[in-house]
């Protein structure tokens, strides 16, 4: 018997919750959790009855198993007000982003907050809408306990969400993360009609960044080549589900985007670009992301200045 709580009834914390009921009952904690059994983030979906939903945070914290499902930049703020209630559980991040204060993964920020916390990562290709509808799905549970890790990949899998175990908390996080920010890149190229091709060069050279940076910052190379890097890039720089791809085509084609949507993408471009100043790193295209999104930059300008950079092997 399951005995689970998600803090964070955004989309993912919800699919999860509907997922994961079909291991037992699971807790799901949320600020504003008045919408009855379907939530309008993940519309068309029942809620099963064996989810409890609530605006608890007492009682929901009850359990030794909580899943952080809250974006990356609103992560910081919430431990610090609550990381008395989660020090000494096992604390499993959802978020795909990094802090652009203080550009870490939510991994350092959780253990950081709450020293005695077993941390956890979750992550890898999968969008809520999917998972919701229980179509299957492989994510990545990274953990630095491997006793912990095998738990957590045995209590969080179901037949049709099927979890591989890594060490590599660094790699999975940074992998989720970075992704993000060349799904706009890719969603730019594709909003503004410059093809195929174009999206596949940015899909590479973008993951070459990727792994620069994080192999930079202690990951292993084949995380990146993984579920949590590879895998998510693949999905979220193909697919219009993607806010992240969908947010750069709207930059692309020059349209405003729903400023209430998450986008990862677009302040964990900012912090891969301070990161990249910081460490002496080059990072074109999240760079130039980062410009984008705060509209320092138009779309001609960018294509034309990463074309044009001086030539060099790949
Ligand atoms: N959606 C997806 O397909 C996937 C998402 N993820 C990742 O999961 C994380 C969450 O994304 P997602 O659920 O989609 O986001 P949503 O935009 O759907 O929901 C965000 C949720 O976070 C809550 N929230 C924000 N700030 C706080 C806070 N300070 N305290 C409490 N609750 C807060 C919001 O509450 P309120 O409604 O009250 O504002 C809302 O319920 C992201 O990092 C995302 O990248 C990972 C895989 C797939
Ligand atoms: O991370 C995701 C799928 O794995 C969801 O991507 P978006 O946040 O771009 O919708």
């Amino acid at each position: 018997m399951n005995d689970v709580t998600i803090l964070g009834s955004g989309a993912f914390g919800t699919a999860l919750a509907v997922a994961l009921a079909a291991n037992g009952s699971v807790t799901l904690w949320g600020r504003d959790i008045d919408w009855g059994r379907e939530n309008p983030r993940l519309p068309g979906v029942t809620l099963p009855d064996q989810i409890v939903l609530t605006n608890d945070l007492a009682s929901a914290t009850k359990a030794d198993t909580i899943l952080l499902a809250l974006p990356a930049q609103a992560l910081r703020s919430f431990l610090d007000q609550h990381a008395r209630r989660l020090d000494g559980k096992r604390l499993v991040s959802t978020a795909k982003g990094i802090d652009l204060q203080r550009l870490t993964g939510p991994s350092i920020l959780i253990a950081e907050a709450c020293p005695n916390a077993t941390v956890a990562v979750l992550t890898g290709p999968s969008f809520a809408a999917d998972i919701a509808r229980g179509l299957p799905t492989a994510l990545t549970l990274a953990c630095g306990d491997d006793a912990a890790a095998v738990d957590l990949q045995k209590m969080l899998s179901t037949p049709v969400l099927r979890l591989y175990r890594s060490n590599d908390v660094t790699g999975a996080e940074l992998g989720g993360a970075l992704k993000n920010v060349i799904a706009i890149a890719a969603g730019v190229v594709i909003g503004a009609g410059f093809g195929d091709s174009a999206r596949a060069a940015i899909i590479t050279r973008g993951f070459a960044e990727m792994t620069r940076l994080a192999t930079h910052m202690g990951a292993r190379a084949e995380t990146l080549a993984g579920l949590s890097g590879l895998g998510d890039l693949t999905l979220t720089c193909t697919s219009a589900q993607s806010r992240n791809f969908r947010f750069g085509q709207a930059l692309g084609k020059g349209e405003e985007f729903d400023p209430s949507t998450t986008v990862e993408g677009a302040a964990t471009a900012r912090a891969v670009s301070a990161l990249g100043v910081k460490l002496d790193l080059d990072m074109p295209i999240a760079a130039m992301v980062a410009k984008l999104a705060q509209g320092g930059a138009s779309v001609k300008t960018a294509a034309e200045s990463l074309m044009t950079r001086p030539l060099k092997e790949e």
